[in-house]
């Protein structure tokens, strides 16, 4: 009896800390892209699915963009296909297509509406191909100048924010798998960040975040130290200079863009902490980078 108290008492205290943070984002929506790679065991992921459901129970609209590279990796290597990236993006011809929105679409997008669903949120599984989420066309990539096809890529062209809108103002968590669709009916595979910043400025978002597998930005790659906040002017200098590449430039793009249209707070953190949702949102420090403008 006494010990149920005292969880009790913990739990309401730990609530009245959180509250001024929770006003703050009440009636709010917080676009997360939760990356494969920081999908790394059950555990993890059950921790940030009940990070997310606990937002929606306190009035905050989460929306849940995913990544899978990692899983795709897996099923293209039972198929003995090799993937080639060229920054960062998977050159995708049409069986790889095929494999991507399978996994994408019919393993990652379901475990992950699933797990919300066990934790008592009611999350819904969609991809840029339902309600036409995703409008988008076949990119191409300009490597020192030269334009590189990278077949079925695409880029967004438009976001249906009211399929989001609808559903996120209820009582509905989205969770978006990366695939968009062209006019004519194509299928195209989309970076998630970028996926996830789109969606960000199409919906006004309040907040945007990256859950990824490092600490969060760093001076370079092999850096120790993570930097906690850095303005858009000094990120696009670190790009120059060659201290961000790989899969961490379309997130840090991201934050940029997201905050030019009006998108109010994006971090990059470690989805391998516990509960780093949670971190970020209900402490004064937060954890991982912030992005502003
Ligand atoms: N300056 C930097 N600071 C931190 N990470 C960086 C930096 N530049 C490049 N990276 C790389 O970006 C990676 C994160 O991108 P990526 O692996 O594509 O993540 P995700 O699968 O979550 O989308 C890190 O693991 C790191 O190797
Ligand atoms: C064009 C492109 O590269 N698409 C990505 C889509 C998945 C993704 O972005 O997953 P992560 O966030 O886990 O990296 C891919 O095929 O891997």
């Amino acid at each position: 009896m006494y010990e149920e108290m005292d969880t009790l008492i913990e739990k309401a205290s730990i609530l009245i800390e959180a509250l001024p943070y929770i006003q703050k984002l009440y009636g709010k929506t917080v676009v997360i892209k939760y990356g494969g790679n920081a999908m790394i065991n059950e555990k993890l992921k059950n921790w940030v699915m009940e990070d997310i459901t606990l937002l929606k129970y306190i009035g905050v609209n989460p929306i849940v963009v995913h990544g899978g590279g990692p899983d795709i990796n897996s099923v293209l290597k039972k198929l003995k296909v090799e993937s080639q990236f060229v920054n960062g993006l998977r050159v995708t011809d049409m069986q790889t297509m095929e494999v991507a929105q399978m996994v994408l679409v019919g393993k990652t997008n379901k475990e992950l509406v699933s797990m919300l669903n066990q934790k008592g949120g009611k999350a819904i599984g969609i991809c840029g191909i339902d309600g036409n989420l995703i409008q988008a066309r076949k990119h191409y990539e300009y490597v020192n100048g030269e334009k590189i096809d990278l077949g079925y890529v695409g880029e967004v062209v438009s976001i249906n924010a009211k399929v989001l809108e609808m559903l996120a103002k209820d009582e509905y968590i989205p969770v978006v798998a990366p695939i968009g669709v062209g006019e004519d009916g194509t299928s195209y595979n989309i970076n998630a960040d970028t996926v996830a910043a789109e969606i960000a400025k199409a919906i006004k978002a309040e907040k945007l975040m990256f859950m990824t597998d490092v600490e969060g930005l760093k001076y370079d790659k092999n850096s120790k130290e993570i930097i906690s906040a850095i303005s858009a002017d000094e990120v696009l200098k670190m790009i120059d200079e060659g201290k961000i590449d790989g899969g961490m430039i379309p997130k840090v793009l991201g934050c940029i863009d997201a905050l030019k249209h009006g998108v109010n707070r994006t971090h990059i953190l470690d989805g391998r902490i516990p509960h780093c949702i949670l971190l970020e949102i209900f402490t004064d420090k937060g954890i991982g980078t912030m992005i502003h403008l």
